[in-house]
């Protein structure tokens, strides 16, 4: 039997992989955040001690996990730590054999550090500048030279999703949302909406997400991680192009996403460690995939959560027993709701017709 497993993980990671939800801040090494903790001392802010205990321990709760968002943000807010972040989490997800991220993250203001939201995500582009280990195609273009003209180094799919945070106020929403179009043509291809479910009002943010539809930027939705039947509501009226989580509908509003057809990113280990499902045996992925709803499966917060897209497909393959054809046809479909162009679809395609012959 554990033979069998590891030749399932091994198969799995081998797997090529297209990512929909990935938080930036949340993909973050733990050996990068111990280093950053042990960096920043004892200013009063943070008390390492604690601190290392916090990561170590990693969120168990919804509440836990936006603590540690909270530390995170303090750690990594000035732009050479931003960039530093990026390249690794690019690195990171490459060597998963993940052939297209759709890296999310929230574009920060931070007058002590001389930080814009521009400037922030000048050093996110930095960062993709940075990966050495693979090459990065942003925005239709290679950022990374062939190295020593070396035609058969890997080459990942790099595309950006500027987050909203649900605390924000309009008009800071609405300046995400024009950053995201100034930096169309720098690979970023849509808007998320994301943050502490628990905070924040859906009317607050709805003008900076119908501005973003007038503009023509594709929008997911974090939707369903804690019981708000209204919210829930307004976010199927508003009709995003993907949904993230959906995990606490009702039934009336679960039958209507269905009968929508929004593509959900499925986040398992997420949804078990945050406790918003009590037992992965009892996820929705289950009933989604059933009824050949659109789906992906997706990490959300590599760091936080410990995981790997590769075990996000595990996880899946071991609780619903699923075969490798149809862990195949899982992670080629993704390719389908992608937010970047066609011309990228096409080489994703084509990636999968390659692997087939290979991996199956
Ligand atoms: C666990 N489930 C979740 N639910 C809602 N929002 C989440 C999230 N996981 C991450 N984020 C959002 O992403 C930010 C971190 O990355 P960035 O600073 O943007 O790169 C968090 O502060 C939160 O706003
Ligand atoms: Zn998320």
């Amino acid at each position: 039997m554990e033979a069998i497993n590891a030749e399932l993980r091994q198969w799995c990671h081998e797997l090529p992989k297209v990512e929909l939800h990935a938080h930036l801040n949340g993909s973050i090494r733990d050996s990068t955040l111990l280093e950053l903790v042990k960096n920043h001392g004892d200013n009063g802010v943070l008390i390492s001690k604690d601190v290392e205990q916090m990561i170590l321990e990693k969120g168990t709760s919804l509440r836990k996990c936006f603590e540690l968002f909270a530390v995170y943000h303090v750690l990594a807010s000035d732009h050479e730590t931003v960039k530093r972040i990026t390249k690794e989490a690019v690195e990171d997800f490459a060597a998963d054999n993940c052939i297209y991220l759709e890296l999310r993250t929230t574009p920060k203001k931070n007058e002590a550090k001389g930080m814009t939201k521009r400037s922030y995500m000048d050093a996110v582009i930095d960062g993709l500048k940075a990966v050495d280990t693979v090459d990065v195609d942003l925005c239709g273009c290679e950022l990374t030279n062939k190295k020593n003209g070396d035609w058969r180094r890997k080459k990942i799919f790099v595309r950006l999703l500027l987050s909203i945070n649900r605390s924000e106020a309009t008009s800071a929403a609405i300046e995400t949302v024009n950053l995201a179009m100034e930096m169309k043509d720098m690979g970023v291809v849509g808007i998320d909406l994301s943050g502490d479910p628990t905070v924040g009002q859906w009317d607050t943010v709805l003008p900076a997400l119908e501005h973003a539809r007038k503009l023509g930027l594709p929008v997911t939705l974090h939707c369903g991680e804690v019981r708000n039947s209204k919210e829930i509501q307004a976010m199927l009226d508003f009709n995003p192009q993907r949904l993230g989580h959906v995990c606490l509908l009702a039934e009336e509003d679960w039958e209507r996403l269905k009968s929508l057809m929004i593509p959900v990113e499925i986040c398992l280990t997420s949804n078990i460690m945050t406790q918003t499902i009590p037992l992965i045996e009892y996820h929705h992925f289950a009933d989604l995939y059933k009824s050949k709803h659109p789906l992906s499966l997706c990490t959300d917060d590599t760091g936080l959560f410990s995981t790997t897209l590769s075990n996000e497909y595990y996880k899946a393959a071991v609780t619903f027993g699923l075969g490798k054809e149809e862990m195949f046809k899982l992670a080629q479909e993704a390719v389908d709701f992608v937010f970047a162009n066609e011309d990228v679809k096409k080489h994703l395609a084509q990636n999968y017709e390659e692997a087939k012959a290979r991996i199956l």
